[in-house]
């Protein structure tokens, strides 16, 4: 009885109250510190310390006296070390779950105009990067960006992601219910889990959500993903409704008069959905993030996809070159269309909606292209010879030309080329009658090679 008194007096609510505390706070900075160069710095820091205390033990004087001095100067040399970690750890301590950064009437809308540009511009394989700002400004990244101030519209979103905007390099900033600006340069992540398996867009959305308490939307252009980064974590959506939710969740303050019990909600599903992708990152195959795992597949399909391209292509060159066989003259026209011959698919088509129907089309395709040149080249045959001997490196330009119009044909749909450069003016060939590049003279012994393919055809 005595024992348990004794236990019951140590153990009092304060007691409890205390070590949760304390529990909370290593709880956070082991999740802030873990996996970071962070943690490495302080498992070093922890050795000098046992080393410390063994020095004094075995008295080992002079070693001792080295690590006391370290440690008098220990303060200055943690912040030093550790400025941006504890940066990072002040501001999640500021935030919690209910700071939103839309607001309760206009936000739904915001939310659904988002969801819908990201869920054209993952339709079309176009990248997206779009950060919501919430309580923690986003001053700093201003300075590089170029600012908007606009109206959300999901028409205004697509289009400063197309490849030819000059705003789609970098990230959207949403401030309060506005686009803020564009282009904006992002930290990337420092955590080397994301750091190395990903590409920059997406280490850089998890990179502003590990500073901040911004939450980010990407739309990733290799694979169409959507995926949502918060608190230094990235979900992948199946699909923009989930991402419409997670959005919705992440920056919707509950109800129109947030209380205590709305607030509690919002607490529960933030932190169910933290959990549910702590236990996929432990369950997933091979410690892969799901993330990673379509990544692999994709690329693993766009390989093989690559390799049925490349041996229909071979075959088309192949055949191309046996026909061009049969008569000297059109291989000598056409000698070039084949190696000019590359299959380019339209940017916004995805790889796996393309069947090998499709590829057997387009390899068909090539060879029709490929013989039409070729019968060009016989019409060309009936010609006057002598006009084209003054024609034939117009005749072979316009054949390449004809070659290259043939490959724009196989994937016009909606693919989007910036338009060429109108070639440059003509170079001024004098400065106060000083020619700049001499005329080259041509080497009257030198056969042209239509004199060439004239020769062979008398002998
Ligand atoms: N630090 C950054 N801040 C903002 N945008 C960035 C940053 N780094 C890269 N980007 C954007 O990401 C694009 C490059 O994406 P990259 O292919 O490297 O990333 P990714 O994660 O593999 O994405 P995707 O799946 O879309 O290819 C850049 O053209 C740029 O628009």
């Amino acid at each position: 009885m005595n024992y348990l008194e004794s236990i019951k007096t140590i153990i009092s609510w304060k007691a409890i109250l205390d070590i949760s505390l304390v529990a909370f706070l290593l709880y956070q900075i082991i999740s802030l510190l873990k996996g970071t160069r962070a943690a490495q710095v302080l498992i070093g820091m922890l050795v000098i310390f046992i080393t410390y205390v063994f020095s004094s033990m075995l008295q080992f004087d002079t070693l001792h006296w080295i690590i006391s001095k370290f440690y008098s100067s220990f303060i200055i040399v943690v912040i030093v070390l550790f400025q941006d970690d504890i940066r990072r750890l002040l501001t999640r301590f500021g935030r919690g779950p209910f700071t939103t950064g839309l607001d309760s009437v206009s936000g739904t809308n915001i939310i659904d105009e988002i969801t819908n540009a990201a869920k054209s511009l993952s339709h079309e394989r176009i990248g997206a990067l779009i950060v919501f700002e919430r309580s923690v400004g986003l001053d700093k990244l201003y300075d590089h960006s170029i600012m908007l101030d606009a109206v959300v519209s999901e028409q205004l979103l697509s289009s400063i992601f197309q490849s030819f905007s000059p705003l789609h390099d970098g990230a959207v900033i949403i401030k309060k219910d506005r686009i803020n600006c564009a282009s904006a340069q992002l930290p990337l992540s420092k955590n080397p889990r994301f750091s190395k398996k990903m590409g920059t867009r997406h280490s850089a959305a998890v990179g502003i959500s590990e500073e901040t308490d911004a939450v980010v939307l990407v739309v990733s252009e290799e694979t169409g993903n959507i995926s949502i980064a918060w608190e230094g974590n990235l979900q992948r959506q199946s699909s923009s409704e989930a991402a419409r939710k997670m959005l919705s969740i992440l920056l919707l303050p509950r109800g129109q008069n947030s209380n205590i019990i709305y607030w509690i909600e919002n607490f529960v599903l933030f932190k169910y959905h933290k959990f549910i992708l702590k236990l996929k990152s432990i369950f997933s195959s091979n410690k892969i993030q799901p993330f990673d795992n379509d990544r692999r597949k994709s690329n693993d399909k766009s390989n093989s996809l690559q390799k049925k391209v490349s041996s229909l292509e071979t075959l088309a060159i192949q055949q191309a070159e046996l026909s061009m066989q049969q008569v000297e003259y059109e291989n000598k026209i056409a000698s070039n269309v084949p190696k000019n011959i590359h299959i380019r698919f339209p940017r916004s088509s995805k790889i796996k909606d393309i069947k090998s129907s499709d590829i057997q089309f387009i390899s068909s395709n090539i060879l029709n292209k490929h013989q039409s040149l070729n019968n060009d080249s016989n019409n060309l045959k009936d010609d006057d010879i002598d006009n084209l001997e003054h024609e034939e490196e117009n005749k072979n330009a316009s054949g390449k030309n004809k070659a290259l119009k043939a490959i724009a044909e196989i994937a016009p749909e909606d693919r989007f080329d910036p338009p060429i450069p109108k070639s440059p003016p003509p170079r001024d060939v004098s400065i106060g009658g000083i020619p700049l590049d001499p005329p080259i003279e041509k080497n009257k012994n030198e056969e042209t090679p239509l004199e060439k393919i004239k020769k062979d055809d008398k002998k």
